[in-house]
């Protein structure tokens, strides 16, 4: 099911979407304990902090799940509901700051549980622990529907060069929950579930307009050029951005000429671009477009392309990892269009060419800057017009 393999550079599957992340939806159901600091730090978007000096009522302020010294029998564990359902192919366990406190082994399971699954009502509260009566109705639900994908496996301090722990999974099921356990306790900063998320397509009908591209519905990124300030991946997000950070944002360009020009129709004439590709949760036909630069005011691209086709498992394989995802394939979905800052770009009808059913697009922002969200609504396969 899973190897425990531990690397230090990060691995090719932190490149896939979180589906764990508050920011995804995702949620902590249950905790066994939540004393020094609450569970549900584990979701947070935003890297681990330490405040040094900082004390709470019950211990040190620590940014992460952190429970008591355990004088009693078992281990501690968390319920993490997914934001979005899907695969699994890697999860990252960051110990960073718990030194003298981080959880020694660690092991995780998954669940595709039904909707409707009713879990204890939580609130989460630094100096509680789970209740007695709480931890008999967890045990009432039938915990042998757990999967285990990662065996107890020893992490290592929340130092800079030992806090980052990958393990990959190979399952290539669709879970909905993950069980994060704690041997026998201690602290753990952030869960990180890389994977790309599985929409039941047969529930979706011909004539449903879907954004084909986005994260819940499948949707992910699988290359870029740059991502200096923010992954491309974000454009592809539950929502509106929250703010800058919350983007696909690049450097700025060092090849732009010192002095800027620009053509008849006002796009800058400069040589760089950047470039995002995109695998569709679904192959179809796209017909709506929005690009939303909100948020990026002094960093909005001048304009952005988006070029579009379909490519099989082995096609996809040879573009992706390419400069420029270079293939002959690209087809051009939406010509050059001027952005501007801080706005939601609606693009339909003649702008949005017809080009069939396709599988991947390449977002390219020209010469660089800050995209939040690409919305690419269309058919999940090509309708009959006559049906619609
Ligand atoms: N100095 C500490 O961090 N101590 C304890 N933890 C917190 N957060 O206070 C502990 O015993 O693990």
């Amino acid at each position: 099911m899973s190897s425990t393999a531990m690397s230090t550079t990060p691995p090719s599957f932190t490149q896939l979407n979180d589906l764990a992340c508050a920011k995804a939806g995702g949620r902590v159901l249950f905790a066994t304990d939540d004393w020094f600091a609450v569970a549900d730090n584990l979701l947070k978007g935003d890297p681990p902090q330490w405040k040094e000096g900082v004390f709470t009522e019950y211990g040190k302020w620590m940014d992460g799940w952190e429970s008591r010294r355990k004088r009693m029998e078992g281990h501690d564990w968390c319920i993490v509901q997914l934001g979005v359902s899907g695969v699994i192919s890697g999860v990252e366990v960051d110990t960073s700051y718990f030194t003298g406190n981080f959880a020694p082994r660690f092991s995780l399971q998954a669940a595709c549980l039904p909707d409707g699954t009713t879990f204890p009502v939580r609130q989460p509260t630094m100096g509680t622990a789970a209740s007695s009566q709480q931890l008999a109705a967890m045990e009432e639900m039938k915990t042998e529907k757990w999967t285990e994908l990662v065996p107890m496996t020893p992490l290592r301090p929340g130092y800079p060069d030992t806090c980052k722990n990958y393990f990959p999974i190979t399952s290539t099921q669709r879970w909905t929950h993950v069980r994060l356990n704690m041997y026998p306790d201690g602290g753990i900063a952030r869960l990180r579930v890389y994977g790309i998320g599985s929409k039941d397509w047969s529930t979706v009908k011909n004539s449903e307009l879907v954004d084909l591209v986005a994260m819940e519905n499948g949707g992910v990124c699988l290359g870029f050029s740059n991502a200096h300030y923010g992954h491309p991946r974000n454009a592809i997000g539950l929502g509106r951005a929250e703010n800058m950070g919350d983007g696909w944002e690049t450097a700025r360009r060092l090849d732009r000429p010192p002095i800027l020009k620009a053509d008849k129709s006002g796009v800058l004439m400069v040589p760089g671009c950047e470039w995002a590709v995109y695998r569709l949760g679904h192959p179809g036909v796209i017909l709506k477009i929005e690009i939303d630069t909100n948020h990026f005011k002094g960093n909005y691209p001048d304009s952005c392309r988006i070029e579009a086709c379909a490519l099989s498992p082995e096609e996809e394989k040879a573009v992706v990892g390419k400069d420029g995802a270079a293939t002959g394939k690209w087809k051009t979905l939406l010509g050059p269009t001027k952005l501007s800052a801080h706005h939601r770009l609606f693009l339909s009808g003649g702008q949005v060419q017809p080009v069939g059913v396709v599988s991947h697009v390449r977002l390219t922002m020209t010469p660089d800057g800050g995209i939040s969200r690409m919305r690419l609504w269309g058919f999940p396969r090509a309708p009959n017009p006559a049906k619609l």
